[in-house]
């Protein structure tokens, strides 16, 4: 650690770029925001809890997409590789494996906590969010998936604001890929450049390519043996070369160090795929990716889809069960956008996803999420565990909805003069304890500087006690 010298006269310090600060009326917004929020999933049945911020990087690296591990707070701490969390469904999945495996199902977790991105602050994106949202754990069908969506919407809705509704099914994407020899970072891949495709971004297959061409079985083996045992890279290592040194390779008088060698060889087995298969599955995602639009259009040129390539028609089916559910919900289908080319960039998802929007603001995504079914087995589960949630920012959503906080009366309470201290205290608790905001004057100001100083702070009456105990009353809210 460097020890920093003090500056003379010291300078102030800067807050890190994309964090915030958020000052009182900000944070009375977001938490009246929040509160109404958690009441409607509450009486949805979620229970909130709390999960730790920092957990083990490995937690985040198991089913992320190339995007989100790239926005990773992760760092090394005495000897553990640990991460600041982006997101809070690994975690609870986590808890889940830990210590609820044995209750019946389903489980209902709501949570509200902040989260972690390493992405470019923009208007409405910090590097630091409030994170709230609902998991769904043991609902293998649509009515988890309906159960879900509708809960993500109607939060939205219960704070005023009428979200555009786009749901999608990777189940397609993956059916597909699951008949191509492609290696799972081809898949990954290819998960992520739809996501790209479908933001209208151009890829450039060739110049990805090479990222992925050379395939022998070691590769397979490799990253079988890596993700069993949880090994960093570093084990990795330093595993194979000391294999290579018990085996008496000779590995001195290279050019190159032996480390650097075993470090070269890693990179290359990192790197795999069947070119011809990537390009061909590129062209099936551009496809998916160019459907948008009404649930009944996209879902006839799905099904043509479908039965060209031979896939199964089981995500169709789902789609047209959850849509029914929904209209139950009240949500109707000429609400709903469908977008086979989602993806959302983590790659724990296995079934319906979908994102809500701001109307006002085209591009602006306020919550998120799917159903992700092989994550809890992922993560050391004995059991399968069919699960779905959502989540969004609760600053962003706070920033779209037009819900003002109750303004509550604010007072301030000052002693005529220094004998009067003790009784304005006093009458101070009695006030708070009625259930009043009550600021107690400390600085034992006259009678004009306090007030100016409550009139700039929205302070509606000041109450001046004398000794005795007599109160006289100024209101602010009257007075000119
Ligand atoms: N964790 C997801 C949202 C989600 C919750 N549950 C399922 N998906 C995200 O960060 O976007």
């Amino acid at each position: 650690m460097t020890i920093y010298q003090l500056t003379e006269p010291p300078q102030p310090l800067e807050r890190l770029r994309g964090m915030q600060d958020t000052p009182p009326a900000l944070h009375r917004r977001r938490q009246a925001v929040l509160h109404r929020i958690a009441r409607v999933l509450e009486r949805h049945g979620y229970e909130f809890i709390e999960t730790p911020i920092l957990e083990s990087t490995e937690l985040f690296l198991r089913k992320s997409g190339p995007e989100r591990i790239a926005q990773l707070y992760a760092f090394s701490f005495r000897n553990r590789d640990i991460a600041l969390r982006p997101e809070h469904t690994a975690s609870i999945l986590r808890y889940y494996v830990e210590s609820r495996q044995n209750d019946p199902l389903p489980l209902r977790f709501a949570y509200a906590g902040p989260v972690f991105r390493y992405e470019r602050p923009q208007a409405g994106r910090t590097r630091q969010f409030t994170e709230i949202g609902g998991e769904l754990l043991g609902a293998p069908g649509p009515s988890g998936d309906a159960e879900v969506i509708h809960l993500a919407a109607e939060i939205l809705e219960a704070v005023g604001i009428m979200p555009r509704i786009v749901i999608g099914h990777v189940g397609i994407v993956l059916d597909y890929l699951a008949h191509l020899p492609l290696r799972q970072r081809a898949r990954d891949w290819l998960l992520w450049s739809m996501e790209r495709l479908r933001k209208g971004q151009t890829i450039d297959i060739e110049s990805e390519l090479p990222a992925f061409v050379d395939s022998t079985d070691i590769v397979q083996i490799t990253q079988e043996v890596r993700t069993k045992l949880a090994l960093t890279t570093e084990d990795l290592e330093r595993l194979i070369l000391a294999l290579l040194r018990e085996v008496g390779v000779p590995m001195t008088g290279a050019s190159r160090q032996p480390e650097e060698i075993v470090r070269g060889v890693l990179a290359k087995l990192q790197r795999s795929a069947d070119p011809d298969a990537l390009r061909q599955a590129l062209a099936f995602a551009r496809e998916l990716a160019s459907l948008s639009g009404p649930p009944d259009d996209v879902l006839s040129a799905l099904r043509r889809i479908v039965e060209r390539y031979g896939l199964s028609p089981a995500p169709l089916q789902q789609i047209d069960e959850v849509l029914d559910q929904l209209a139950a919900y009240g949500l109707e289908t000429d609400r709903i956008v469908l977008a086979p080319g989602m993806a959302r960039g983590l790659h724990y998802y296995t079934g319906i996803l979908f994102e809500m929007y701001s109307q006002t603001d085209e591009g602006l995504q306020l919550c998120g999420g799917g159903r992700y079914d092989d994550l809890a087995q992922l993560l050391g589960a004995r059991q399968p565990l069919p699960a779905c949630g959502f989540a969004g920012g609760l600053e962003r959503i706070a920033d779209a909805s037009a819900l003002q906080p109750k303004t509550e009366p604010r007072l301030l309470v000052t002693a005529a003069d220094r004998s009067a201290i003790t009784a304005a205290t006093r009458f101070a608790e009695q006030l708070r304890a009625s259930g009043a905001i009550v600021e107690l004057d400390v600085r034992q100001r006259s009678l004009s500087s306090n007030r100016r100083y409550a009139r700039r702070r929205g302070v509606t009456e000041i109450l001046i006690v004398d000794a005795t105990g007599s109160v006289r009353r100024i209101d602010l809210s009257t007075e000119e």
